[in-house]
């Protein structure tokens, strides 16, 4: 039997996707050393794999079959637009994809005025004001800090995720528009999907009864 492999983010959703996993019995006691630098474990009895990498990845090692099963956010499944396919809402790791601002910005949004928008998601912005709304807008990168960009004068609004939203109160920011809701994924290749359909099926099963 060949390994089934596992790509996980390293981030958020790491510690909510192990034990989601260990609830159905897939377990890898070394992944639990939080003090680790190791980015690849292996279960030996239950001939599977994982391996840790940035969450923007997950859908890369997914889509080229370096792994045959993902974890991670539908936010990164946006912005990736990799070819795999999308199992299961795991329903953890809930948040949403916004406009954010200042209350000032409520006007120039609503009066479709060329603005600019900083987000980590370019795609995903793109995709909303172009698509969706119908606004043309210029779109600026960032890595992080995203807040950041209106108060300094960067952009008009941010395009960002938004959780408990203490970062935009504590920055004094609003949600302006909401564009979609997000939650943790399972994603899976697509040649996997047919070669190791009787594998992967059965976890899709059994976390389905775990959900
Ligand atoms: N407050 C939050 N901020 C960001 N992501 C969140 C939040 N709550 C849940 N998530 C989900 O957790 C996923 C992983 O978030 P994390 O902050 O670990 O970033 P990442 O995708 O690994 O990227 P990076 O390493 O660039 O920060 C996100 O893609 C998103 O779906
Ligand atoms: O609504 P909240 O609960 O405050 O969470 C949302 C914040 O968390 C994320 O940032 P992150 O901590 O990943 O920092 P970064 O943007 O600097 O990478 C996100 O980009 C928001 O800034």
């Amino acid at each position: 039997m060949r390994y089934l492999t596992f790509a996980l983010g390293k981030g958020r959703l790491a510690s909510k996707t192990l034990e989601m996993f260990e609830k159905i019995g897939i377990t890898c006691e070394e992944m639990k050393d939080k003090g680790s630098r190791k980015l690849i474990f292996v279960n030996e009895e239950l001939k599977l794999k994982f391996f840790l990498s940035k969450g923007p990845d997950v859908p890369t090692y997914v889509e080229y079959g370096a792994a045959d099963i993902g974890i991670v956010g539908k936010d990164t499944i946006l912005e990736e637009g990799r070819r795999m396919y999308e199992v299961l809402d795991l329903g953890f790791g809930k948040c949403t994809m916004c406009v954010c601002g200042p209350e000032s910005a409520r006007e120039l949004l609503k009066h479709h005025e060329l603005i600019r928008v900083a987000t980590k998601y370019p795609n995903i912005a793109k995709d909303y004001f172009y698509n969706k709304k119908h606004q043309t807008v210029e779109i600026i990168k960032l890595n992080g800090s995203i807040e950041l960009a209106p108060i300094v004068g960067l952009s008009e609004v941010i395009v960002d995720i938004v959780e408990t939203g203490s970062t935009l109160k504590e920055n004094g920011l609003k949600v302006l528009e909401e564009v979609c809701p997000l939650s943790a994924r399972m994603v899976v290749n697509q040649v996997s999907m047919k070669m190791e359909n009787e594998r992967i099926s059965r976890i899709i099963q059994d976390l389905k009864k775990i959900l």
